[in-house]
Order: structure tokens, then C-alpha cells, then sequence
């Protein structure tokens, strides 16, 4: 027997049944992810990169195969992972700040303690000025990084991420990306993302 490694997919197959036909999303799938890497799929519309994610993060069960997130076998949603989706979810209505504590609000951490980490984490990304602003007043980057932060503020260990730039331009979605990929390092996260887009890709 190897080492454990910190995420590993292991046969993972999945078919979805509709009335009138089958398909075939991911076909015995394998693959493994240490602590702190940052791996990229990269691959065309309907190849399954959503489902590979939505399997990982506990929210879809597969045909077969399992996944492992530090030896433990996935069965259901799992608070150590965060996905960020394609476009950035922050509710209209509420300010960033109350949008980057919503995660907390759920799970039912809202203390002082977590209050102000999410704070020093608006604070280092650039955001601290903007915590009393709503998000529309925010550019499409900003809204991303704001995004990223909720994710974070729930201290998964592991980031699924879902095309999350491809609501931008493609000039901001480089840079953004760049952007993104520092703060996952800086915060030692390991990170899973998927994508059609191999610019993108290679920028991460
Ligand atoms: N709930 C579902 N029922 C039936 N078929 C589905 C379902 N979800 C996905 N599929 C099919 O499975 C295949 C993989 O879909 P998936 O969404 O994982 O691909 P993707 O690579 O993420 O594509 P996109 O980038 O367009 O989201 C596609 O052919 C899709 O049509």
C-alpha cells in the first residue's frame, strides 16, 4: 500500500437515465490530488466536468467507483469541501459582507472569532472598503474574489471550482484567474477546478 493521497478518485463511472435514453457522463474515471496542488480539467462542453465536481463535493452519488477525501469514502455533502460555481451566486440583496458570512449564517458560526477572519480575509484581497457595498456596485472580478472569500470563510480544505470565470470578458478573466489562483495558494488551499477554456487553464 502507497501513501494516502489527500483526494482520490478511484473507478468513478456515472450514467444518467432519462425516459427515452442513457448517457455515458464519466466512464471509469481515476485520479488523484495531493495537499496544495492545484489541478486543472480542461475539456469541451458535456464532457462531464460538472459532474466529476458535483460527485466529489458528495451532492450526486456515481454509477460506480468511489471517492476518498483524506482516506474517508464520499457518501454525502462534506464541510470540508467549497464549490464556487460558474457565475458568482452573491445574493443582490444582501452587502458583501453579509453575503461572504453566509455560509457561517448556515452552518451556524457567526462569531466574533470567525467575524473577524473574515474581515482580515476582505482585508487582504482588497475588499475591506467595499464590505457595506452590494454586490452590483462591484466589477465582475470583485464579485469573483467576493465569491472565492465565502468559499473560504467556511475553511474548506478542498476548493471545487466550476468554470468560475466565465461570466467575464476574456481580458478580465486572465487576469482574474491569475488573481484567484494566488489567493488559493497564499491560503495553502488544494483546488480542483474544471474548464472548457485552456487560456484559462494555463493562467491558473
Ligand atoms: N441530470 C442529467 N440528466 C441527463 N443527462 C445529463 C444530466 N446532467 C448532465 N447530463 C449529460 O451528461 C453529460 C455531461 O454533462 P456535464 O454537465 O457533466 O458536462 P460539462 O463538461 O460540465 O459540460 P458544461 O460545461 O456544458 O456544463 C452531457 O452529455 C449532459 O447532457
Amino acid at each position: 500500500m502507497g501513501d494516502t493521497k489527500f483526494v482520490e478518485i478511484r473507478g468513478v463511472s456515472k450514467t444518467y437515465h432519462t425516459l427515452d435514453e442513457e448517457t455515458k457522463a464519466l466512464d471509469k474515471l481515476s485520479f488523484d490530488v495531493d495537499r496544495g496542488e492545484i489541478v486543472i480539467i480542461v475539456g469541451p462542453s458535456g464532457c462531464g466536468k460538472s459532474t466529476i465536481l458535483s460527485i466529489i463535493a458528495g451532492l450526486m452519488k456515481p454509477s460506480s467507483g468511489e471517492v476518498f477525501i483524506n482516506g474517508n469514502q464520499i457518501k454525502s455533502t462534506n464541510k470540508s469541501v467549497g464549490y464556487m460555481f460558474q457565475s458568482d451566486h452573491l445574493f443582490r440583496w444582501r452587502t458583501i459582507m453579509e453575503n461572504v458570512l453566509i455560509g457561517l449564517e448556515i452552518q451556524n458560526k457567526v462569531t466574533a472569532q470567525n467575524i473577524n477572519r473574515v474581515e482580515k480575509l476582505l482585508d487582504t484581497y482588497g475588499l475591506a472598503e467595499f464590505k457595506n457595498h452590494y454586490p452590483n456596485q462591484l466589477s465582475g472580478g470583485m464579485r469573483q474574489r467576493v465569491a472565492l472569500i465565502r468559499t473560504l470563510a467556511i475553511e474548506p480544505e478542498l476548493l471545487l471550482l466550476d468554470e468560475p470565470f466565465s461570466a467575464l470578458d476574456y481580458q478580465s478573466r486572465l487576469a482574474v484567474s491569475d488573481d484567484i489562483a494566488g489567493i488559493i495558494k497564499k491560503e495553502k488551499k488544494t483546488a480542483i477546478m474544471v474548464t472548457h477554456d485552456i487560456a484559462e487553464a494555463i493562467s491558473m
